[in-house]
């Protein structure tokens, strides 16, 4: 588990910030520019000290009141923005440059590190021959030969044009069901943080708006996510069946079966899946005659009225409302008409379940002001 509270003031800046996260998998600092999530995982790495800090990674204090271990004790890699390689060095010595120092056993050797980010045919190159995502890739792989307790990674493609993004999320993803340690992934891109993150930290003017699984802070009422232009729910399922002759996929998911687009693996394999509430349709019946291939019964958790005569309509998977949580948004006179009310049980229909996959997220938001754009601030 890593415990991280960190207060001061920097210019008018003022921080306060205090959240939990899992010691394992991805946990997203995500929040509008300017809101201090960088300022947290530059504390986080000791690369600066506020006044008052405390961190706790895996039992192992690495800073309270009274100590302050230097960064380069703290058992972390650190990807930036942009890939910072040794210009004259060749690939490889760039990638085994950290690794002559370590005494410790290697938790993660260099034959797994090129295997998994897909850099064996760069090794003789130098930076300067190597594409913007390429570079990131060796970027990363360094960081985890440097064998980190902890991987932070500091909005690691907002700097790469879309087809580069595109080209090493699958990596990411790669990673992120091979390590065993805990990343701390900085990012304002929504569809970034929805593919790869376990757990969202939603970071807002310095504070901690919110912390958790992020299928609970996506659908969470009282947050602003859920008021996006176009909220979506993430859910994440297994696969139980394929269907080649129709290239479908069932995949079970807490509280139904959705079936898929395409073969998406062996049974057992695990999927996340997301679903846009704009394509979500209510109905008291399963439907008839229709191409729908998606009639799950849910039950209405809560609504609430947007703008344009819309209603958000939270949902939970199964009879019982237990299972996992979708959004729905409908027209207000639609709600009306049917007459439909908190505690009812339902039937979604889901017009689209897309796999989650970079030919289906929204559009790139390279403009850091994209998302201050979006009325979930106000
Ligand atoms: N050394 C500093 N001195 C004064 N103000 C600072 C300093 N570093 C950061 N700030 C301010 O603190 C605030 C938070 O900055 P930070 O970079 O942590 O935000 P962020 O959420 O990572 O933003 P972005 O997504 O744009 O990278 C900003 O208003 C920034 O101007």
């Amino acid at each position: 588990m890593i415990e991280a509270a960190f207060k001061g003031r920097l210019g008018s800046f003022d921080l306060d910030a205090e959240f939990t996260a899992p010691g394992q998998g991805v946990t997203a600092l995500f929040g509008p520019s300017g809101c201090g999530k960088t300022t947290v995982l530059r504390s986080i790495a000791g690369l600066m000290r506020l006044p008052a800090g405390r961190l706790v990674v895996n039992g192992v204090t690495w800073q309270d009141g009274r100590r302050f271990v230097p960064p380069h004790r703290r058992a972390m890699g650190y990807v930036f923005q942009e890939a910072s390689l040794f210009p004259h060095l060749s690939i490889e010595a760039n990638l085994t440059f950290g690794m002559r120092r370590q005494k410790a056993p290697a938790r993660i050797g260099l034959d797994e590190v090129i295997d998994l980010l897909g850099i064996g045919r760069l090794f003789d190159r130098h930076p300067t021959q190597l594409s913007g995502g390429e570079r990131q890739r060796v970027a990363i792989g360094r960081a985890l030969l440097s064998q980190p307790e902890l991987l932070l990674m500091d909005e690691p493609l907002s700097a790469l044009d879309r087809f580069s993004k595109d080209d090493i999320l699958p990596y990411l993803e790669r990673l992120h069901a091979a390590l065993s340690i805990p990343v701390l992934y900085v990012s304002h891109d929504i569809a970034e943080v929805e593919r790869l993150a376990d757990t969202l930290v939603l970071m807002e003017a310095g504070r901690v708006r919110a912390a958790g699984p992020i299928a609970d802070v996506l659908a969470n009422p009282a947050l602003p996510l859920i008021r996006l232009p176009d909220p979506a729910a993430v859910i994440d399922g297994t696969v139980i069946a394929t269907d080649p002759r129709y290239g479908l996929s069932e995949v079970a998911v807490r509280g139904g079966v959705m079936t898929v687009p395409g073969l998406l693996g062996a049974v057992g394999t695990r999927r996340r899946l997301r679903v846009l509430a704009r394509d979500i349709s209510l109905g008291r019946h399963a439907p008839q005659d229709t191409t729908i291939l998606n009639a799950l019964t849910a039950r209405i958790e809560g609504a609430e009225e947007t703008a344009d005569h819309q209603v958000t309509v939270r949902l939970r998977l199964g009879a019982d409302g237990m299972g996992a949580a979708l959004v729905a948004r409908v027209s207000r006179k639609s709600w009306d008409m049917l007459g439909l009310r908190t505690g009812e049980t339902i039937v979604a229909r889901l017009k689209a379940v897309a796999l989650v996959e970079p030919a289906r997220q929204a559009a790139p938001q390279h403009d850091k002001s994209g998302i201050q754009a979006r009325p979930w601030q106000s």
